[in-house]
């Protein structure tokens, strides 16, 4: 084995810098609280940690320590997770209300499509720190075969932001805080155009129905669990700024839990947007209104930015994994590389989850997030060869052999094209309707409540997608560095982490519709979620095992505080330098539906308080 890393139950000082504090990961307190109980601990730890380093040092240069740790993580209280199980169809959101809202157009008749729009819709209004109107995304669709003897057809639907006619690749430079506040983060959205087409194209319910339950919803309902554990985050915002605080302070205080919020403005948009479809968005008073309040708050977004906005529609990017087939979003998503970390993995038996075979997958990851650095958005370069190869299985065997059993390496040794960036609101929704018509839907505002920029006018919460781009010299919000072909140009679409991916069996039946939010943690998620599935986890317990993340920089590796102790033990050996952090911090969260020999089953990730439903 390589030189030892560092295991560090606390953060200490390998705690993630530079996050946002929007997707920050915090230290778990009750990690904390443990070793102020435990001083002893604390003697035994500096003693190994001192002497710890003098022997590691004297090995090796790479790496600073070796920290034994032996007392076992505290038990930890999670919120509870629901595996939902159901004959039909199910629809796996973040929020409850909204998952119901979709099983309910799924009992009406309507299909996938359908049910997805309507839960995204709901989403904006209730989950509106993750996602809205005023952001975009990307979505997949399969379409099952008409009969037994021919194939499905999955489509993928670009509905990201677009960078401004005005935005250039030196616009954040000398003030690095407009690309995630205020006017000039704000992208283009997306959203509404990219519903309106999926709904064209294969929804079968009318429009208006399927936004009718959102404009009621947004007239007045109950804070949830997960809107009144984030408020307080925001008690600034919230308070002290009227756009905000009529709505989530209208009586000088915070809202809590179960109390009655208003979202009338939203309403009254919604209504207008279901009566008269996406145009209404796009061109008059909204647009107007949009424009309006984007330009007082610094902003560059223009009326014929909003006209010209366009959505893109293709095939699905395929591939497999082992014996399943797997379509997913395009570039500028993270999809290729999702393919890509599929065909590494898939090398190695991975029979069981042990030492190795989690040291295996962390640097599948590593490696994954170095090719990341090579996306962008196609349409903003010469030749697509360099993100075209990034899913194939002949790249993934140039790669492979660079994999080391016995350690780890250091971010150059992965090869990413960082200029120097790395990179949180987002929404994921799964759908699988009778038929197996399935969608796999993420939408977003990018960090939590967008660009805290609120339109009083019409209730539209702006996203900050623009700093998904890369900004020269600085890491983005995510931590992540910036690569040299994601600056702005006008018209570009900023590189994304979302995955929305379905996977079949090797029958060609539907077998798994999955994503999430988390910004960079996104696909190394969906990733392990993918794997765990195949050790033999249900689907609401491949969601809820402990997750780790390695994005090359900050140099370590974030693990979940339930992961097993004695693999991050093992982790350490082989040189990672490994931080443990709350599992409920806000990092990424899952949503899945899947069908196997046992019917259907779906799960959304207790990270966020999501439960899904079904019938
Ligand atoms: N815009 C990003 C994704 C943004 C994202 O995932 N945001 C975080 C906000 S910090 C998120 O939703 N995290 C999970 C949560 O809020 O629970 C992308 O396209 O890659």
């Amino acid at each position: 084995m390589g030189a030892p890393g560092a295991l560090l139950l606390d953060g200490g000082p390998n705690k993630p810098q530079n996050l946002p504090f929007s997707c920050s990961t915090k230290p778990s307190r009750s990690i904390r609280k443990k070793f102020r109980l435990l001083p002893s601990t604390w003697t035994v730890l500096s003693t190994t940690l001192i002497f710890g380093f003098l022997i590691v040092y004297a090995h090796s240069r790479d790496y600073f320590a070796l920290l034994v740790l032996d007392s076992a993580i505290p038990g930890k209280v999670r919120n509870p997770a629901y595996l939902i199980q159901a004959h039909h169809g199910a629809v796996a959101s973040e929020n409850k209300r909204c998952s119901d809202i979709g099983v309910d157009i799924l009992k009406d008749g309507g299909n996938a499509v359908d049910a997805a729009i309507a839960a995204t819709f709901c989403i904006g209004v209730v989950n509106m720190f993750s996602s809205g109107i005023g952001g975009g995304g990307f979505m997949t669709v399969r379409i099952p075969p008409n009969n037994t003897s021919s194939n499905s057809k999955v489509f993928t639907i670009d509905f990201r932001e677009t960078a401004p006619v005005l935005s250039n690749s030196s616009m954040y430079v000398s003030n690095p805080n407009s690309s995630r506040y205020g006017g000039l983060a704000v992208g283009v959205p997306g959203e509404v155009r990219g519903l309106e087409e999926a709904h064209q194209r294969w929804g079968t319910m009318p429009w208006q129905s399927l936004i009718k339950p959102s404009i009621s919803l947004a007239e007045g309902w109950e804070v949830d669990k997960e809107l009144g554990r984030r408020l307080p985050w925001f008690s600034d915002l919230m308070l002290n700024n009227p756009d905000w605080s009529s709505i989530f302070a209208p009586q000088g205080r915070l809202l809590k839990e179960g109390e009655i919020i208003r979202r009338t403005n939203l309403s009254r948009t919604l209504k207008k947007i279901s009566e008269e479809g996406a145009n209404a968005f796009y061109t008059g008073s909204i647009a107007d209104s949009i424009v309006r309040k984007a330009r007082l708050e610094g902003g560059i977004i223009s009326h014929s930015d909003l006209e010209h906005y366009t959505i893109k529609v293709d095939h699905a990017l395929e591939g497999t994994y082992r014996d399943k087939k797997v379509y997913t979003s395009h570039a500028p998503t993270s999809g290729p590389v999702l393919l890509h970390m599929l065909n590494l993995i898939e090398k190695y038996e991975m029979s069981d989850r042990d030492g190795l075979n989690v040291h295996r997958l962390l640097e599948v990851i590593k490696f994954g997030f170095a090719a990341r650095t090579k996306v962008c958005d196609p349409r903003f370069i010469n030749s697509t060869s360099r993100i075209d190869e990034i899913s194939t299985k002949s790249y993934a065997d140039t790669i492979f052999r660079n994999i080391t059993d016995d350690r780890t390496h250091l971010p150059e040794y992965y090869n990413p094209e960082f200029d120097i960036k790395i990179d949180h609101g987002t929404s994921h929704t799964s759908v699988v309707d009778k038929n197996g018509m399935a969608v796999a839907l993420t939408s977003t505002v990018n960090q939590v409540f967008g660009s805290r920029v609120l339109d009083p006018e019409t209730g539209i919460i702006l996203n900050d997608e623009m700093d998904d781009f890369s900004t020269p010299g600085r890491s983005n919000g995510f931590g992540l560095w910036p690569s040299p072909y994601n600056y702005p140009e006008p018209g570009k679409r900023p590189l994304s982490s979302t995955v929305p991916t379905i996977l079949e069996h090797a029958d060609g039946s539907f077998y798994l519709a999955v994503g999430g939010s988390g910004g960079s943690k996104i696909f190394s998620s969906v990733f392990q979620v993918i794997l765990n599935l195949g050790w033999g986890l249900d689907i609401s317990q491949a969601i809820e095992f402990g997750r780790l993340h390695d994005q090359l920089y900050p140099l370590f590796v974030e693990a979940d505080d339930v992961y097993p102790l004695d693999i991050l033990r093992d982790l350490v050996q082989r040189g990672h330098n490994v931080t443990v952090a709350d599992v409920n911090r806000v990092a990424a969260v899952i949503q899945a539906v899947l069908h196997d020999k046992n019917g259907i089953s779906a799960a959304s990730d207790s990270r966020k308080n999501g439960i899904a439903a079904g019938y």
